[in-house]
């Protein structure tokens, strides 16, 4: 079983990196059963403020998922799309990110919880991702060969509880689609996402946007892919590209049993209720 994470520099044209993508696919390894996992906004970044409302709305993104669909059957490979913009309402769309399984099927749907609307000093100034995306508010985990894998994105990394939730529904691989920005990258990328694993005793898999997509859009790259104990397997730091990683299950079994941190756990959970 192996994991393969495809770091992009993703630009506004939709069809410049889909073709980026099915050029990488050529590259990956013959081992199967085997996970990529895309970037957010792999199909999309740093277009206008609404680029990604219009991907949802005007049935471009309708394109991509077929797409996504025949690369997954062409090659016998399960595909996480990092997130495609769906639409929520007249206004505004999920950031969902879809799990695609080897015949193509879509078997796992979660839309970003946790939306960016922070102030970075990185020229950009002030990000509101609520603008154009609605927040989700379901965790979802879903049963594949690789394990049960539990769906988040980007800035939903900095919320532990999200995580801590997976988990107790059986989460042992989480993934973390992201774009996230320069000056937060090198503050807290790490180790927020070996937090994540270390806590969780889970698989952290972080396929990343990298480098710069024009209007001023930079990103912090450094995809990981981190095992349960909290090591990191594989990284690209600045590059476009894959990484792999073959999963060691009995390690996290062995982990897990010889550290019961869920039965020793006096907290639960629970989602806010406005949720
Ligand atoms: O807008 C798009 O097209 C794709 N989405 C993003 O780039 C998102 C929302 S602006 N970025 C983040 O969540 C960065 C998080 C981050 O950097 C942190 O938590 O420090």
């Amino acid at each position: 079983m192996i994991i393969a994470c495809l770091q992009m520099t993703s630009c506004p044209d939709v069809t410049q990196n889909m073709d980026e993508l099915k050029q990488q696919c050529l590259n990956l390894p013959k081992e199967r059963p085997l996970l990529l996992c895309l970037p957010e906004g792999f199909a999309c970044f740093a277009g206008a403020a609404d680029a990604n409302l219009q991907l949802a709305s005007n049935g471009q993104a309708e394109g991509i998922i077929k797409q996504i669909s025949a690369l997954c059957q062409q090659y016998n490979i399960w595909i996480s799309a990092g997130t495609i913009p769906l639409p929520a309402s007249s206004s505004q769309h999920w950031a969902a990110s879809l799990l695609f399984n080897a015949q193509g099927e879509i078997v796992g749907r979660y839309h970003k919880m946790h939306l960016f609307d922070v102030e970075v000093a990185d020229g950009t100034g002030q990000y509101r991702e609520s603008r154009y995306t609605a927040a989700g508010n379901k965790v979802v985990v879903v049963d594949s060969p690789f394990g049960k894998i539990g769906l988040s994105v980007c800035y939903d990394v900095r919320f532990p509880a999200l995580y801590n939730k997976m988990r107790l529904q059986g989460a042992e691989i989480v993934l973390v689609p992201s774009a996230f920005t320069c000056p937060t990258g090198e503050a807290h990328w790490h180790t927020l996402l070996r937090a994540r694993a270390i806590e969780n005793q889970c698989y952290v898999v972080a396929a990343a946007q990298v480098g710069e997509h024009g209007h001023g859009r930079h990103t912090y790259g450094h995809s990981v892919i981190i095992s349960p104990w909290g090591d990191i397997m594989a990284e690209n730091k600045k590059h476009c590209g894959l990484i792999y990683h073959t999963l060691d299950r009995s390690m996290l079994a062995q982990i897990r049993a010889k550290m019961p941190i869920i039965s020793h756990t006096k907290f639960t959970c629970e989602l806010k209720n406005e949720f």
